[in-house]
Formats: structure tokens, sequence, C-alpha cells
């Protein structure tokens, strides 16, 4: 039996254990955006690194410094970066993912408690970061144990680097990637990223694009603590009236922009690439199934997928300082900040965006001679990525996939941003490849997110499949 069969073998007989583990890990509170929870984050971090490091994986834990968050100054938690391998015969694949996970809570709407996995009959594995991003994370360490376990040598030699704050920025990540180019990473022939989504739920995809992001606080301040609104409404310029009109300003309901400029730098839509939105498993129905409503603003799934992927947009989060608990309070907050981001793509510049956003904003409030004062903070960013799928290392991917699955992956793009992904190839010089474990329905960032055990276990032999692949493929013949 080849070895790739061997091992798909034993990840079968695993099956159970696998869970265990996601279990294990999904129980350990890791939400980086929440100060209090920091330690948990390390204690995630600490986790991985002893398990690779009981395994015979060298691993540097990297401290990338402080942050500021919620008024608190805070160690970031670490990078883990690692080496599991060094035959210099070998190829070397480096894989990236991160530990933290989105903040949850029972009453944001949770059936049951985020941070203890549950295991549906239906297959579902549910918990908080189970497919964003701690089952690939899990996905790269059970392919090297398992392999460990059934005698056999991996094919490439494995890095990785594992952080602790993608949910938030990834704050202090592109240094240290810089900085270790021509050191920890140095030898690197691919980079492999499993941390998104298929287009649907049954047809695996590779991505070779991401959005960017910036992200924006606008505050609006007035008096110097809330007021009585019995009292002091329509005698005063009321921060949260301000706010709201502006906020009102950025987007209009059919998701349009309305900053001025903001589409000047949009690349246009090629008929070339018309064609690529042919034929891939995404349907308006099935969307509005996950979405639990139909609530699409697109007559076309082309025209759905182009605003996911190519046209920027513009959301809008939330408010810091309004009053939001439920009852009536009649109170004029005194300071609040909205926050809203823009996700961007090829070819807008992140300091442009940042420019005209302000300008705008400033216009707009000026407009209201409001003597309150206003502030646009540019809080973070990150930026889009578009590499062309003919790379070796994607039909290193395809080639995995078919194995695994019988089925071709459609070549997809993705709304969300990974920054990182630019930085390694930027910083390294080689291609990176995005294969996702999770299906569009899986709710990352949502209440009930899951991941399948389908896709868990057949992940796991996909994401070991493909380093089989990486091995027998002339990563030159570009
Ligand atoms: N799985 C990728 C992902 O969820 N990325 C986040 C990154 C981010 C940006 N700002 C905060 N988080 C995303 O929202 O796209
Ligand atoms: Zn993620
Ligand atoms: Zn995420």
């Amino acid at each position: 039996m080849a070895n790739v069969e061997k091992y798909f073998k034993l990840v079968d007989q695993s099956q159970q254990q696998f869970i265990e583990t996601l279990r294990e890990v999904v129980a350990i509170p890791s939400v980086s955006g929440d100060a209090s929870k920091r330690s948990e984050v390390v204690r995630m971090g600490e986790w991985l690194q002893a398990r690779w490091e009981a395994l015979g994986a060298v691993c540097k834990r990297v401290e990338p410094g402080k942050q500021n968050l919620e008024g608190t100054e805070l160690d970031l938690p670490p990078i883990i970066l690692g080496q599991y391998g060094n035959d210099p015969t070998k190829k070397t694949v480096l894989v990236y993912g991160h530990y933290d996970v989105q903040p949850a809570l029972l009453s944001d709407g949770w059936e049951t408690d985020p941070f203890t996995l549950v295991e549906k009959p239906d297959g579902r594995l549910v918990g908080r970061g189970s497919t964003d991003d701690k089952g690939p994370v899990l996905g790269w360490l059970l392919c090297a144990e398992t392999h460990k376990q059934a005698g056999l040598e991996l094919p490439v030699n494995l890095k990785f680097c594992f952080e602790g704050m993608e949910e938030s920025g990834s704050e202090g990540l592109d240094q240290v990637i810089v900085d270790e180019a021509d050191k920890w990473f140095r030898g690197t022939d691919v980079v492999c990223i499993s941390d998104n989504y298929w287009l649907g739920t049954n047809k695996p995809c590779l991505t070779h694009g991401l959005r960017g992001v910036s992200y924006f606080h606008l505050q609006v301040e007035g008096p110097g603590a809330d007021l009585h609104s019995g009292v002091f409404g329509g005698t005063v310029h009321e921060p949260m009236v301000d706010l709201v009109h502006l906020l009102s300003k950025l987007v209009d309901s059919k998701g349009h922009i309305q900053v001025p400029g903001i589409y000047d730098q949009v690349m246009p839509v090629t008929e070339e690439e018309e064609k690529t939105y042919e034929g891939l498993e995404f349907s308006h129905e099935a969307l509005a199934r996950d979405l639990k409503n139909d609530i699409i603003i697109h007559k076309e799934e082309r025209d759905t997928l182009k605003h996911r992927w190519r046209f920027p947009t513009l959301s809008i989060h939330g408010v810091e300082g309004a009053f939001h608990s439920s009852g009536d309070k009649t109170v004029i907050p005194a300071k609040v900040r909205g926050k809203f981001s823009l996700r961007t793509v090829p070819n807008m510049e992140p300091a442009k965006v940042s420019e005209l956003v302000t300008k705008y904003l400033n216009d707009e409030f000026a407009k209201l001679n409001s003597k309150n004062t206003m502030r646009v903070i540019e809080t973070h960013g990150g930026r889009w990525w578009y590499s062309s799928p003919n790379h070796p290392n994607f039909m290193a991917g395809a080639a995995a996939t078919e194995k695994v699955y019988g089925v071709k992956p459609d070549l997809t793009r993705e709304g969300g941003s990974i920054p990182v992904t630019l930085t390694f190839e930027e910083a390294l010089g080689v291609n990176v490849l995005l294969l996702p474990m999770g299906a569009a329905d899986d709710g990352a960032h949502s209440i009930n997110e899951k991941l399948d055990k389908r896709n868990f276990i057949q992940g796991i032999k996909l994401l070991g499949c493909y380093l089989y692949e990486v091995a027998q493929t002339d990563l030159t013949a570009v």
C-alpha cells in the first residue's frame, strides 16, 4: 500500500480521537479581541507548541510585543514558529493558521455553550473556532501525528507559523515574517493556508484571491458626561444624532458605497474574468438557506460573487458608547464611536481609501454645523491579495482534492481578508495556496459555528495528500 493510502486508512480509524482533540482546543476560549481572555489565547498557543514539540518539531516562541486593548497594555500572544523535518532532499512547505477565535457568548443566540464542542447527529461539530481556524490548524498537527503513528515520514519538510491575533488584525505578525524571511522561513518552497471556506456545501475549492480590509472608528463627542434627554434634548448637539447621520451617508441600501472616488481604483471586469464565474457550485437558493432568509440584493449569482470577491463593500458593525441594553433609558450619550470597515479589492491603495473616507466624513460633518467634535480613526487594515491559480502549487492542491473528494475543485476568490497571505508572498517570494477545509454554511464569526465531521476528517486527509502532491510536483514549471 502506498504511504498516502496507509495515511488515509489511519485517519479513518482515528476519527473519534480527532474529534476529542478538537473538543479539547475548542474548550480553550482564545478570544483575541477580549482583554480578559488574553491568558487563554496564550494557553492555546502553548498547547500547540507543546503538542508539536512532543512530536519532535523544533519550535520558536516569538513574542511580538505589546498591545493597547480597551485601555489596558497587554502582551501580544506568541507567534509559534516551527520546523518539522529538515531533509535537504525534500521540499519545504510552510503552513500558516491562527489559534485565536472570534468572541462568543451563549446570550448571542448559541444553542449550546460555544466553548463546548457538541457533535450533532447530522455530523455537525458545533463550537467556536471549529472551522475558523482551530479545525484546520489541528489538521496539520493531526496529519503529522498520524504519520508518526503509522511509522511514516512526511513527504516534505514542514515549517509552520501559528498566530493568536488574526481575528484582531494580526498585530505584530508582518514584522515577524519580514524579520524571519531569511532566517526561520529560509528554504520555504511554497506556502499553504487553510483558513477559508468552500463556495457551497458539497464541492471543494482552491482560493486565489482575498479582499483587503480597512477598519475605521468614527468618534463624535460633545458634553463632558451623559445627559438627561428631557432636560437637554433639542437644546444641545447630540453626538449620537450626528453619528447616525454620518453613518447613514456611507453606504446605500443596495450596498453601493457613497464615498466619492472609492470605485475609481477598482480593476474593471474583463471578458476573461466573466468566464470564471461559470459552472461554480453556487446558488442564491443555497445562499438564502444559509442566511435563513432571502435578503440577497442581486438578481444574478455572478453579481453576488462579484460583490463578494472583486468589488469593494462597506459594512457598519456597531456603536460603542450608545445605550444598547434592554429597557428604555432616556439618555443622551456623551461620546459615541461608530465602527465600520471597507473590504478592498485590486487595485485599491489603503492610503487612498483612508484619505477619501476621512475627507468625505469631514465634509459631511461640516455640513451639520455641529459644535460636537468628530474624529475618524483608522484602527487596522490589511491588503487584498490576488494570485494566478496556474502555479504548480495550485496543481498540487487540485490533484489532492481530486484524490480525496473525487472531484475537480472550483477556483474561487474570497470576500474575507487574511492579510498575511500577501506578506508571505512578498517577503518569501514564493507561491501561496489557500486550501480550505470548511464549507460555506459553517457560520464562521456567527452563532453555532460548526465544522462538518466529513470536512474535518476528509480535510485532514486533504492536507496530508497535498503534501504528497507537492513532493511530486515540479514547482519550477510555472
Ligand atoms: N478566516 C479569515 C477571517 O475571518 N479574517 C478576518 C480578518 C479580520 C480583519 N479584521 C479583523 N479580522 C476577516 O474579517 O476577514
Ligand atoms: Zn480565520
Ligand atoms: Zn475569522
